[in-house]
């Protein structure tokens, strides 16, 4: 298994729909700008579904593959399975954690979204990997988000002892995200924030300086 906490560093999250160029130039471009980890979110208003939808996935996972960075699929665990992603992040609303770890296997990488201690306790519990926590600030990408809570529940997890990866997500910027790491976070993920950039390519690595603390990972 990869070291999650540097993965989780600069996590983009993309589908089709949240591009306004064309999908593998943007995350070409990203992954230039020093993103760590990518995920394959294909939903929502005109997102693309079957062949079409594994044919990008596909796609975009060759790209991740030439530069080395793991490939999470959303949602989707049979697609993941597939084509044999690094693995899956599932929410609340997804089939559970125990299902999905005994879909994928031992070791792949199982991402799960959590809004509270007992969220993160039982999908602890249940074999996932990392948390991802948010929406931290509002955002208008994930129509049924929930209301943005800040940091508030990474910094309590941290306070409790909790030594989890963990990733914030919803409406993070290149101007407060370093505040998402400083309340505990390993990373931050975005996907408006590179997703709808002039320059994905910039934009990914303006959000990795502002999160890479000098003389760690360069
Ligand atoms: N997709 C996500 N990725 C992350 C990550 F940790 F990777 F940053 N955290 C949270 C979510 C939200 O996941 P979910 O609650 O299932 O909603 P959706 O399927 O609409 O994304
Ligand atoms: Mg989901």
């Amino acid at each position: 298994m990869i070291d999650l906490r540097e993965a989780l560093r600069v996590y983009f999250i993309m589908g089709s729909t949240n591009c306004v160029k064309n999908p593998a130039d943007v995350l070409s471009e990203a992954i230039s700008g020093g993103i760590t980890l990518f995920q394959f979110r294909e939903k929502g208003e005109g997102a693309f579904t079957g062949s079409e939808k594994y044919a990008l996935a596909h796609k975009l996972q060759t790209i991740c593959r030439e530069h080395h960075i793991p490939f999470i699929v959303n949602d989707d665990i049979e697609l993941a399975v597939a084509i044999d992603a690094d693995g899956v992040h599932i929410g609340q609303e997804d089939e559970t954690v125990k299902t999905v770890r005994a879909k994928i296997g031992a070791d792949k990488i199982l991402g799960v979204s959590v809004h509270s201690t007992e969220e993160a306790l039982t999908a602890i519990r249940d074999g996932a990997n990392y948390f991802g926590i948010g929406p931290v600030f509002p955002t208008k990408t994930k129509a049924d988000a929930k209301p943005s809570r800040g940091t508030t529940l990474i910094e309590k997890l941290r306070k409790d002892g909790c030594e989890t990866p963990i990733v914030g997500i919803g409406g993070i910027t290149i101007e407060n995200a370093a505040s998402v790491i400083e309340a505990g976070a390993d990373g931050v993920s975005v996907i408006t924030a590179i997703s709808k950039a002039d320059s994905p390519l910039e934009a990914a690595r303006a959000l990795r300086n502002s999160v890479i603390l000098k003389g760690m990972v360069e």
